[in-house]
């Protein structure tokens, strides 16, 4: 009796799916109950219509003093709101004018969090229509400090929260969650926040503000976007005796603890949410960063920001770079500080483009390029205590222990900072670098500002206005000698939106290097001459979704090309198809 209701419920295929192990997703897994197997507990939701109170309270359909008499009327409204009807447009300006009073970053960051909660779609329209100015409040710097405190300014959870406690239990977390179409989830474990270090559960902010920017930049809509953080425990001591701590309060599990409860979380999520969910890495420390990118890739359509993102939006920066420097890639030299993710990530790209323009196996294009870590330059002698992600890069050359010395025996003409440690571009440095190269491109990659390798300020003045200067977190224009510079921001909040919608928009179902390199050529085909003429690298953000599109059609071309894209047939013009799904913060209209 049981398999006859089953089988009138879900068609014929029911069938195939009881005689198998539900521990894959597929095509249209949406709701995972749907292919639960009959002794698998699944949650009673139900879908209603919001009215009344419970609507003004709902942040995705409130409208605030936006709504219509008419929809006051149908919807239960009347005497819950005062008698002005007001449109989205000055409720964006009344917002903007009180964000704009706040002097201290955090209230910003604050007032906009309390916004989303409030009003989801004027939360998006302000970020959307006024994206240079708030990108620094809702993501690097101010999310930096707001993780810091996150356990002093919470309010509401936002995202979800997976610690040791749930082992075992991950996937009735996972249907939890209110909605069931996710597209894209961000998942952190908080140990290496931005360059801040292990925040363990209060890294949640970056992944609620990455994802705040996926739908910003890149229109993935905001109910198929999941924030996660896996709470491992903590090595910060500082937060294991702060009060008002939200993680679990014991050190880092590591090992096999660690890798079995990860292991649970990703075949949950392939499991609840089938097989074309997108998994973005964000902020794990760098043994784990490189290994679960290893261990998913070929199972999962994972991207890890830090390593990949980081490396494409550097690579296109680069390319646009040689407008303004000259030469090919491959007749530049490359000296980075740092050889973690985002440093051996965006090195190997480099090396994969120049491999590709000149043909040379990727093994010779990698000589072009020296890193240097915490102990000096990685040279072959060290090879044997190198961690493995750093072994491709220790060249035949001498020992050199520190980064003024390599770039004086290396004579690079691109530097490249990203090693999480703020003012390592010293006076120096900078002049070394604009004593061999007539404009020598200094990229100051680390976040927030505070690790910042050297200010916009002093990279222009150290090479007295010759420096090609771009930075991950945002530097305001500086004049030096009576020209004004403007300081590009080489973020991976470039890439990874559009990116994202590539992968979305074509139903792909793995991440390829080739489809980082097209992400990397549409972004540096977007800086246009008026762009370069300022000194800038990469284009304004105000652009940002026509680029992201872009990005997303070039991306998705690669996934058919590559046979990895399931959404068939090809649409003709995938630029316009990104866009046509990009998701709007107009109001809608109740009926
Ligand atoms: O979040 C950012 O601004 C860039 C990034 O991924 C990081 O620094 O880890
Ligand atoms: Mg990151």
């Amino acid at each position: 009796m049981e398999s006859t209701m089953k089988e009138m419920r879900d068609g014929a295929s029911v069938l195939d799916f009881d005689s198998k192990s539900t521990v894959e997703g597929g095509v249209e897994d949406v709701y995972g109950e749907d292919r639960a197997t009959e002794d698998q507990l699944v949650t009673p939701w139900t879908i209603s219509v919001a009215s009344g109170y419970c609507l003004l309270r709902d942040p995705r359909h409130n409208k605030g003093l936006a709504f219509t008499e008419k929809e006051r009327d149908a919807h239960y409204l009347r005497g819950l709101l005062p008698p002005a009807v007001i449109s989205q447009q000055l409720q964006e300006k009344k917002l903007m004018n009180s964000i704009r009073q706040y002097e201290v970053p955090l209230q910003k960051y604050v007032a906009m969090m309390e916004l989303e909660e409030r009003n989801e779609r004027l939360f998006y329209k302000l970020l959307i229509d006024n994206v240079e100015e708030l990108l620094p409040v809702v993501y690097t710097p101010t999310v930096g400090e707001a993780c810091q405190k996150y356990g002093s300014i919470f309010r509401r959870p936002q995202g979800l929260y997976i610690s040791l406690k749930e082992k075992g239990k991950i996937l009735e977390v996972l249907k939890n969650w209110p909605e069931r179409s996710i597209q894209v989830i961000v998942v952190t474990d908080g140990e290496r926040i931005l360059g801040l270090g292990d925040l363990g559960c209060q890294g949640m902010g970056i992944p609620v503000g990455k994802l705040a920017l996926y739908t910003a930049l890149g229109g993935i809509r905001p109910s198929a976007c999941l924030p996660i953080t896996v709470d491992v425990g903590t090595n910060n001591e500082q937060l294991l005796k702060d009060e008002f701590y939200i993680g679990l309060r014991q050190r880092r599990a590591t090992g096999q603890e660690y890798a079995e409860l990860l292991d649970e979380f990703m075949s949950a999520v392939k499991q609840n949410y089938g097989e074309k969910v997108l998994i973005q890495f964000e902020d794990f420390a760098n043994h784990n960063a490189f290994e679960l990118l290893a261990k998913y890739g070929t199972t999962h359509l994972v991207f890890n920001d830090d390593i990949q993102g980081t490396a494409s939006v550097v690579l296109a920066g680069v390319v646009a770079a040689l407008k303004l420097i000259g030469g090919t890639l491959a007749e530049h030299r490359f000296l980075f500080l740092g050889a973690g993710e985002a440093g051996t990530g965006i090195a190997e790209l480099i090396a994969l483009e120049i491999s590709k323009q000149t043909k040379a196996p990727v093994e010779e294009t990698r000589k072009k390029i020296c890193l240097v870590d915490s102990k000096g330059l990685i040279v072959s002698s060290r090879k044997d205590s190198l961690q493995h992600f750093k072994k491709p890069w220790a060249h035949e050359h001498e020992p050199v222990n520190n980064l003024l010395d390599a770039v004086k025996v290396i004579k690079p003409t691109i530097l490249i900072g990203s090693s999480g440690v703020g003012r390592t571009f010293t006076k120096e440095v900078i002049e070394a670098m604009a004593s061999f190269n007539e404009k020598p491109l200094i990229l100051a990659l680390s976040n927030p500002t505070s690790q910042s390798e050297c200010t916009a300020e002093e990279a222009y003045t150290w090479s007295k206005g010759r420096a090609i200067f771009a930075s991950g977190s945002p530097f305001d224009p500086f004049e030096y000698n009576g020209k004004v510079f403007v300081p590009g921001q080489a973020n991976n909040a470039y890439i990874f939106p559009g990116f994202g919608l590539g992968l979305v928009i074509s139903g792909a179902i793995r991440v390829h290097d080739d489809m980082l390199l097209a992400a990397s050529e549409a972004l540096a085909k977007q800086v246009t001459e008026e762009n370069f003429e300022k000194g800038l690298i990469y284009p304004p953000f105000s652009n940002i979704r026509k680029i992201s599109a872009n990005i997303a059609a070039n991306v998705a071309a690669k996934a058919y090309e590559l046979g990895v894209a399931t959404r068939l047939p090809r649409p003709q013009n995938l630029v316009k198809c990104a866009e046509s799904c990009m998701y709007t913060p107009v109001y809608r209209n109740y009926r």
